[in-house]
């Protein structure tokens, strides 16, 4: 198994070395533009192997697709992150040409590949990069919905003053601060719906807080995160690599799945060896029809800035 992680910043980087330690793979290829810093990161999470003892090896590479050839999972993280104050769609002029070149040249070495896409705006790079490659679309998968369930699920267990391990709930829709939908009514407390333990405004604001979850670490940090979105696309390259067939929210490519077409965002996945290997459909309720409904249309209007 073979693995590359495009973007060796905060969130390539720590995604590889989540996926060398658990030894997802022989090799993790860490590509970035800026020259040596891919190299150099790849050196120094290898001198990590002797301590936590692993046997994945890291392999940098400044710009070099030849290295990345005959990958079996490719991330793209590359591009810029968001400042304070800011949305991830103003990230879409710089970063649709980022990631359409990266797309491009990732698939001409490994055209079998399945790609995660992480750059934002998320679900508009997933499109784009899907109607630039022609790529079949499950084997294309953006990452965001792992990321906003984890701290829908964070949140939920902070309110509640239980571990995050026993709460299991999802986020759907787009990976946007106003577009996120955390299913509230479907959460659950190793089974028992949250709804028994939080009071309807403890809800109201655990779902609120999810869906600005990315800006609140941006404003705290000055850029926006990567320990939680590492740890979420290593998760996503797990349940593939190892064929766990798990249920993650993910954006993919709808063709009438949610009463959407032709637009990809976060809907419940099986994800397995093949990529996504089904939708699952969820039964809404109206709300959350409505809700689903609206996001897609802010997505889908950025979409239309790409100029397709
Ligand atoms: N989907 C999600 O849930 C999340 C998405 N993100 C997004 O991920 C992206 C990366 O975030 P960070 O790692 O924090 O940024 P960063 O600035 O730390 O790293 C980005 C890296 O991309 C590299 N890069 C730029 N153009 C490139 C090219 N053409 N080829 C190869 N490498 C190139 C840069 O040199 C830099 O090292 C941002 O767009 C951010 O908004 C971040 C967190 C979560
Ligand atoms: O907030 C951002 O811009 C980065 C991101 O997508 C996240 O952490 O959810």
């Amino acid at each position: 198994m073979k693995i590359t992680v495009v973007g060796a910043g905060a969130v390539g980087a720590t995604t590889a070395d989540n996926i060398i330690r658990r030894e997802l793979a022989e090799e993790v290829v860490l590509l970035d533009i800026k020259e040596g810093v891919s190299e150099g990161k790849s050196l120094d999470m290898y001198q990590t192997a002797a301590l936590l003892g692993f046997n994945t090896k890291p392999i940098g590479s400044t710009n070099d697709y030849e290295k990345t050839k005959g990958s079996d999972v490719v991330v793209i993280t590359s591009g810029l992150p968001r400042k304070p104050g800011m949305t991830r769609e103003e990230l879409i002029g710089i970063n649709a040409g980022i990631v359409k070149g990266v797309t491009e040249n990732l698939l001409k070495y490994s055209p079998k590949a399945i790609v995660i896409v992480v750059s934002n705006p998320m679900d508009t790079m997933t499109y784009l990069a899907l109607k630039e490659s022609g790529i079949p679309k499950k084997r294309l998968i953006g990452m965001g919905g792992a990321l906003d369930s984890a701290r829908f699920k964070t949140y939920l267990a902070l309110a509640m003053d239980v571990s995050p391990l026993d709460i299991h709930g999802m986020v759907i829709g787009g990976h946007g601060d106003t577009t996120m939908i955390p299913l509230t009514r479907l959460a659950t407390y190793n089974g028992i719906p949250v709804s028994r333990f939080l009071s309807a405004d403890q809800l109201e604001k655990v779902a609120a807080d999810t869906m600005v979850g990315g800006a609140t670490l941006t404003k705290l940090i000055g850029t926006s995160a990567w320990y939680a979105p590492g740890a979420a696309t290593m998760m996503l390259v797990e349940s593939i690599v190892r064929n766990q067939k798990r249920i993650v929210p993910c954006s993919v490519y709808l063709n009438g799945e949610y009463g959407q077409k032709d637009i990809c965002m976060g809907v419940p996945v099986v994800l397995g060896r093949s990529g996504w290997e089904k939708i699952v459909n969820l039964r809404l309720s109206d709300a959350e029809k409505a809700a689903f409904e609206k996001s897609a249309e802010a997505v889908r209007s950025m979409n239309a800035a790409l100029n397709l």
